[in-house]
């Protein structure tokens, strides 16, 4: 193979998705991919697939007429008149014969008698006190299914009752939509396979299970092909041979502009390219290209951008190929819970988590990296923010594709404030019990907990606030900042708060007094945390002045993120629960015990997702389940303190 110059190409494309996708679409027409051949497959083999023309009966079902009850056929004449007072005996087999249900009629019969409305005379006759109607027990040629009659028409997915109603009416063989044959080739030289140990710079392979999945959702046959290495020559070979044998081929990764990303190189120099670079967030690096009249979609490596650009460009291909409607999701509209700001030059996906609080549907943003596949895992729909905007308010309305049943949002009870672990394990625990209800919580600090139950947003509040004044948990703030409102408190649990260290504990750390150390760096909470508001309250009880806290600044969101920081080595220690220290194996020093509390507005108490949530916080399970962690004093659950 003669060598190309590998030039790496810097600059993307904006195109507008409408267009990148019509302009793609008018290609494949030119080159005559906008339809595929249909399949003929055994109708028993054809559970699932799309029919591609309308399947008429061949034969009619029953195509005798049969005997519907085991009983006598007789002629309805030689029954006319049979009455109580006038019965009429009628000789076997001559006039009345014996027929078991699904038995041919015979030919000089019209009607069936059941076996136990017949008394027996003698041997060879029976009596009968009642007329038999014309046709009656019998079923009758074509009662199910008449020659000639449509069984189903095109573009229905066959159900286990269509194949049955296909093959009564004589049919053995359908003609069915194809399903299109997909490759994807992962590629990265940094990919390894899942359970590989992990070097740091591996990455594991998941996207193409994530693609093929998709791929199959869709109605496509998926091929994952083997991993490829960042290597020029390698992706163009595959992408060569499998464009000779697939309906379609995706690639995925290398994209983008990196100096080690070919997709655009090899789609080039093999085919051509129609597209590379559309105004999407993520996504934005997407390639549409066609080699050897196939077409060939480099998808983003960053799992978020794959997912979508999978949904945006492959999908509707599929979904063409196979005459299939585009399927359009269910959507709501929702108010906004935070204020969004996003780019003006592309049109951004935005995952979104929703739930119904009072008689409005709320939508809380979900993390919008690419790299972020938990963000789709987490995601009740996504909303679109149009190109051309900078944003989204707050308290704005949105529309929303869901992504699950409306019914399930109902049923969702809204949780936002301070992080707690076991804010997981009363989800798990309620979800287990009482399904479609769930919890969903959002970690934003204890004080946005109560500015959200203020504006309406959330259901539940977990709140953990020290009064600085009183030393009194919780209800002092809530007195203050949600004055018009009617609110209960239940505890959750006391749990002990303290400093997580690295293990061993190499910088001996023994209390807060150590962390204005120069030798410390420390890691704290958001504003409003209930954790800062402790650290806060601690320090001033010490007399120590936070400007001289190395890292006083720097801000994670929830316990998890600061025992992360500290296992990742990028401080020494930081304020947080024990359970998240004994999470990730790190070391504890204790410096409080404190109250936990969900705070919930009275007029959602008697609704059942509450109900179910205070059911589950009595329950044994639950405190079984939180008795596995360290740090947790559960005297108090569910007890009612406000
Ligand atoms: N200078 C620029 N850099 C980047 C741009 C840009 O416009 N200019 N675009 C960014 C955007 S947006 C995206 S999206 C990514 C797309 O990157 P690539 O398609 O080239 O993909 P990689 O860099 O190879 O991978 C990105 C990321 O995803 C991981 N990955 C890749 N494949 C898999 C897989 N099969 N399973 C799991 N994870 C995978 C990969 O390891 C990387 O971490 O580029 C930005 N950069
Ligand atoms: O546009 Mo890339 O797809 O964010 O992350």
């Amino acid at each position: 193979m003669k060598k190309r110059k590998k030039r790496r190409k810097v600059y993307l494309d904006n195109t507008p998705l409408d267009e990148a996708i019509d302009n793609f679409f008018n290609v494949l027409e030119e080159i005559g991919k906008d339809s595929l051949p249909s399949e003929t497959v055994k109708t028993e083999d054809a559970l699932h697939r799309i029919t591609r023309e309308p399947i008429f009966a061949k034969t009619s079902s029953p195509h005798y007429h049969a005997s519907a009850m085991d009983g006598v056929a007789v002629k309805s004449q030689s029954t006319h008149r049979a009455s109580l007072r006038n019965p009429k005996v009628l000789s076997i087999p001559e006039q009345a014969e014996i027929v078991d249900t699904g038995a041919p009629l015979p030919e000089d019969k019209d009607a069936v008698i059941m076996i136990e409305d017949v008394d027996w005379a003698g041997k060879k006759e029976i009596e009968i006190v009642e007329p038999a109607a014309p046709w009656q027990h019998v079923r009758t040629i074509g009662e199910d299914l008449v020659a000639t009659e449509l069984i189903v028409p095109a573009g229905q997915k066959l159900k286990p009752v269509d194949i049955g109603a296909i093959l009564a009416g004589g049919i053995t063989e359908v003609s069915v939509e194809p399903k299109p044959k997909v490759s994807v080739v992962p590629t990265g030289t940094e990919l390894v396979e899942p359970g590989s140990d992990l070097e740091p710079g591996d990455i594991v392979e998941f996207n193409s299970h994530v693609l093929c999945g998709l791929i199959s959702e869709w109605g496509g046959t998926p091929f994952r092909e083997n991993k490829l290495d960042d290597d020029y020559e390698q992706i163009a070979d595959t992408v060569r041979n499998l464009t000779s044998k697939q309906d379609l081929v995706v690639v995925n990764a290398g994209s983008s502009a990196g100096s080690h990303d070919y997709t655009y190189q090899v789609i080039k120099d093999l085919g051509e390219v129609i597209c590379h670079g559309v105004a999407i967030k993520p996504g934005k690096p997407v390639i549409l290209g066609i080699v050897d009249k196939t077409p060939v979609i480099g998808i983003p490596g960053y799992p978020v951008s794959a997912t979508l650009t999978m949904e945006l460009f492959v999908k509707p291909i599929l979904y063409y190929w196979q005459n299939r409607k585009p399927y359009i999701s269910k959507q709501i509209r929702a108010n906004m819970s935070r204020r969004v700001v996003s780019s003006f030059n592309a049109q951004e996906y935005l995952r979104v988590k929703v739930g119904k609080v009072g008689d409005n549907f709320v939508a809380t943003p979900l993390g919008r990296g690419a790299g972020m596949i938990m963000s789709l895992v987490k995601a009740d729909g996504v909303t679109v923010i149009p190109q051309m905007r900078e944003g989204i308010e707050k308290g704005e309305e949105v529309e929303v594709d869901l992504y699950r049943p409306k019914n399930e949002i109902e049923s969702t009870v809204v949780g936002i404030g301070s992080h707690d672990i076991s804010l997981d394990i009363l989800s798990n625990e309620l979800h287990k019990h009482f399904p479609p209800y769930s919890l969903s919580s959002a970690h934003v600090g204890s004080m946005g907990g109560i500015m959200a139950l203020k504006r309406e947003e959330a259901h539940i509040a977990g709140v953990h606030l020290l009064d600085s004044e009183t030393g009194e948990y919780n209800k002092p703030h809530i007195e203050k900042y949600l004055k018009e409102e009617d609110v209960v408190l239940v505890n959750l649990a006391y749990r002990e708060q303290g400093l997580i260290v690295s293990k061993g504990n190499p910088k001996n750390i023994t209390g807060l007094h150590d962390i204005v150390r120069d030798d410390v760096s420390f890691v704290n909470r958001q504003k409003g945390a209930g954790t800062r508001i402790l650290l806060d309250y601690k320090l001033k009880e010490l007399g120590i002045n936070s400007e001289n806290i190395l890292g006083y600044d720097r801000e994670e969101v929830n316990h998890l993120s600061v025992a992360a920081a500290v296992n990742g080595n990028t401080a020494d220690c930081g304020l947080g629960i024990r359970a998240a220290a004994e999470a990730l194996d790190l070391e504890f020093v204790p410096v409080a015990k404190e109250r936990y509390d969900l705070a919930i507005p009275r007029k959602y108490w008697e609704w059942d997702g509450i109900q179910y949530i205070l059911q589950v916080i009595r329950s044994e399970g639950f405190k079984n389940s939180i008795d596995e962690l360290s740090g947790y004093d559960l005297s108090s659950s569910g007890q009612i303190l406000h």
